[in-house]
């Protein structure tokens, strides 16, 4: 019998992925890796990350440009030798310094996606969600929660709320499944709950303040 290949159609375009430049130990971390770079495949979705080849990065981005997406990595000068990060696959957009390359990242991006990672991962999550809170854009930010690796970070922003230093509204702001299938549909049903106390106008305001725009980016 012949099997057909079904398209699912994404209300995104491209989807940011923050995630390890390490494989992490177990291999459900690189087979989610993997699976997140399928799934968006099967979307239609295009990738944006952090560029290289090394840990779930490298599986997510070659997942991606192997499915025939295209990937934008975004990396800073200094990161590019090769013997730093590896190959990047498909699109490459030199920075200047890792706060550009956040702001490029998320430029142009229509979501965010964390697999697991450390602090670079974290750091990349935490950004994205206060952006989200203070307004600056209103796009959806999830997480794969494989095998409950951000299962104490979330209960950590349990603590946050019922202590209250983070608004019940703006919990909602982070999207969690156990796998990229599950989220990726949460993600296309999200609708942004929380007021942000800027406009999305003075996220314009602010990146054209941050780089005019003759910029060079890869200066
Ligand atoms: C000099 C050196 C260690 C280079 C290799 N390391 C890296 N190469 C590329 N992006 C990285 C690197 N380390 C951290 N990042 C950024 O931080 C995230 C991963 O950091 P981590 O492994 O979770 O903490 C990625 O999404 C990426 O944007």
């Amino acid at each position: 019998m012949e099997t057909r290949c079904e398209i699912t159609h994404s209300k995104f375009n491209r989807i940011c992925v923050f995630c390890g430049s390490s494989p992490g130990k177990k291999s459900s971390y690189q087979d989610a890796a993997i699976e997140l770079g399928n799934e968006l495949v099967s979307r239609n979705i295009d990738l944006v990350y952090g560029g290289g080849s090394i840990g779930l990065m490298g599986l997510v981005s070659q997942a991606v440009h192997d499915g025939g997406r295209h990937v934008i990595g975004v990396i800073p000068k200094t990161l590019m030798p090769r013997e730093l990060t590896g190959e990047t696959v498909g699109e490459v957009k030199a920075v200047a310094d890792m706060h550009q390359r956040k702001a490029e990242m998320a430029k142009h991006s229509d979501a965010f996606i964390a697999l697991p990672g450390g602090y670079g991962t974290l750091e990349e999550l935490l950004e994205v969600i206060t952006w989200a809170q203070l307004g600056i854009h209103d796009k959806p930010v999830g997480l794969v929660n494989v095998d409950g690796y951000f299962n104490s970070l979330l209960s950590f922003i349990d603590k946050a709320v019922e202590e209250g230093f983070i608004s019940p509204n703006a919990r909602h702001i982070i999207v969690s499944a156990p796998t990229a299938k599950e989220l990726v549909k949460k993600l296309e049903d999200y609708v942004p709950c929380h007021e942000g106390v800027a406009s999305k106008l003075s996220w314009q305001i602010e990146q054209q303040l941050a780089y005019p725009q003759d910029y060079d980016m890869s200066r």
